[in-house]
């Protein structure tokens, strides 16, 4: 069991809300002048990733306080259930175990009193069978050829962490052609099977569930024109396999269960891509980066679990987050990564932290008091730069973000890098510093302007500046600094749902408008107006009905 504690109603938090008044008063530059050791002290160096958290509007006050709230909210104790196996997932009675699918250290991990690990271990190996001989053309298919174009279908977690990791990776992908089939909107599987061929395409069906909507009628729609493309009903084990934890729901759907690659309940969905339902990466760019993600992330868990918390990164990020979302009321969080190949990554962190901690019922019961998980958002740098950078600069909301870049380029052309990284460094020294008055005037007395003009054109030249950021800088992205990188976030977002007492690996929230949307979807069988529903529900179904 979790521990139940208010946040707002622990000591931490009556003096973070009397330290805040003061911190409030002072602006980053301040701190920086009054603290020359505040790089040191406040960046972590783990692995090859060092994660600077100094241009944040913190002192040591504020993180010795953020680190008591962490201890009065036990958080220790809830690391310790998750990490044992105990079923921390209370609303759905599951043990909340991404960590067992890359425990390296041969641990055992019990549930239910019994080891999960053989059962991993055996997936794995599976897996790696399977990524092998379907890399090496000695899979056939139908008739006979090598398979070159491998098509996810998935949604949510068994789509957005496979999407993102491929692409980040793609620097080490090799000859398949990866697609991904996600939207029930018929144009997402049409446009992919305009570019693939029946004889030689592996379909994975991924669907933890193997009852989600989209997914089977996209999975229909694949078995359909599989079908009516030359193949028969015994060729379908050679294209497609099932990612999911349903053996009985994918062998009626035709799939050989030899074909299967199973997971478990105490997967979450949006914590899934180190399962079975990683199969597209393993595929993308073989079996052996495919474990040393997962051995990115294995070094992540050792750290969160064992590291104390002024040096635990997840802790930190968490605590820092915390503070800004119930202290300071931000609202949101920008991921920008500066790296293309990380352009999925907040799409990914948008369900991993959404899903997780968009709740407003805590682990009582009871409606919460304060603010939780906040809307993440983002974009890769600099494009971000040229469209929603000025908001952050100039506009009235306060938006922690987190830079993220890699000192080394996976493709070194020309200057591009540095002239890339010059923008991640002064992004965040902007951000900090902003641009005084008296700078405004100075810079336009040199560009010639006059005095009056220098007076109306000032005010809107100003930055203010004190806009908090973390900047993450990897050595470079590989397999291993990504699986890291993904494990440090997911355990924020645990201790985030920890301090704010909200169950973090539920989703009941995605569920009424599922339940809506099938109730609608015999409405739309034939012409009869409408009248059960509200009356915008009724003049949208009915307006549809007389343009279709
Ligand atoms: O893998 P499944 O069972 O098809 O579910 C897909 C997604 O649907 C959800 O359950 C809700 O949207 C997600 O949590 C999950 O990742």
């Amino acid at each position: 069991m979790l521990p139940t504690i208010n946040f707002t109603e622990t000591s931490a938090y009556k003096y973070l809300a009397d330290h805040f008044i003061d911190i409030n008063k002072k602006n980053l530059k301040e701190l920086f002048a009054e603290d020359e050791s505040r790089f040191e002290k406040f960046s972590l160096l783990f692995e090859e990733i060092l994660v600077d958290y100094s241009k944040n509007r913190i002192d040591d006050t504020t993180l010795a306080l953020l680190i008591q709230l962490a201890r009065e909210c036990k958080l220790d104790e809830a690391i310790k259930a998750m990490f044992s196996g105990e079923e921390i997932n209370q609303t759905e009675g599951r043990p909340v175990l991404h960590i067992a699918l890359r425990n390296q250290r041969n641990k055992e991990i019990l549930v239910n009193g019994k080891d999960v690990m053989p059962e991993v271990y055996a997936v794995l190996d599976k897996m790696e069978k399977f990524s092998n001989q379907i890399i090496s053309g000695s899979w056939k298919g139908y008739t006979g050829k090598a398979i070159t174009d491998v098509v996810n279908i998935g949604i949510g977690g068994s789509d957005l962490g496979p999407v993102m990791v491929t692409e980040a990776l793609r620097a080490y992908k090799n000859h398949l052609n990866m697609h991904f089939v996600s939207n029930i909107d018929g144009t997402h599987i049409a446009e992919t099977l305009k570019k693939v061929d029946p004889e030689t395409t592996l379909f994975l069906i991924a669907s933890k569930t193997f009852t989600t909507q989209e997914t089977m009628t996209n999975a229909n729609t694949a078995r359909d024109w599989f079908l009516a493309n030359g193949a028969k009903k015994e060729d379908i084990a050679k294209h497609f396999a099932a990612l999911s934890t349903n053996a009985k729901d994918v062998s009626a759907f035709g799939i050989d269960t030899d074909n299967m690659f199973e997971f478990w309940d105490w997967v979450g969905g949006r914590y899934s891509l180190w399962s079975a339902i990683g199969l597209p990466i393993a595929l993308s760019v073989g079996y052996d980066n495919f474990k040393q993600l997962l051995a990115g992330a294995h070094a992540a868990d050792e750290h969160f679990e064992n590291a104390e918390f002024e040096i635990n990164i997840p802790v930190i990020l968490a605590l820092i987050g915390i503070w800004y979302i119930n202290f300071f009321d931000a609202e949101t969080q920008a991921i920008l990564p500066y790296d293309q190949y990380m352009h999925r990554f907040a799409a990914y962190f948008q369900q991993g932290d959404m899903e997780s901690n968009g709740k407003h019922v805590d682990r009582n019961g009871h409606d919460v008091t304060y603010e939780t998980g906040p809307v993440i958002w983002g974009e890769p740098g600099t494009n971000g730069q040229h469209a929603f950078y000025q908001l952050i600069h100039q506009g009235t909301r306060i938006i922690p973000c987190d830079f993220i870049a890699p000192a080394q380029s996976l493709n070194p052309i020309g200057n591009h890098h540095p002239i890339l990284l010059s923008n991640f460094f002064a992004q965040t020294e902007a951000l900090m510093n902003g641009k005084t008055k008296e700078e405004v005037v100075a810079e336009l007395k040199k560009e010639g302007k006059t005095a009056e003009e220098i007076e109306k054109l000032a005010p809107f030249k100003v930055f203010e500046g004190n806009r908090p950021t973390n900047s993450i800088l990897l050595k470079k992205v590989t397999p291993f600094s990504l699986g890291s990188l993904i494990a440090l976030y997911e355990h924020k977002i645990f201790v985030q749902g920890i301090i704010w007492n909200i169950f973090s690996f539920d989703q009941w929230g995605v569920e009424l408008g599922k339940q809506l949307a099938k109730s609608i979807l015999p409405e739309l069988d034939n012409d009869n107006e409408v009248a059960s529903h509200d009356g915008s529900t009724n003049g949208l179904i009915n307006q549809y009905k007389s343009w279709r």
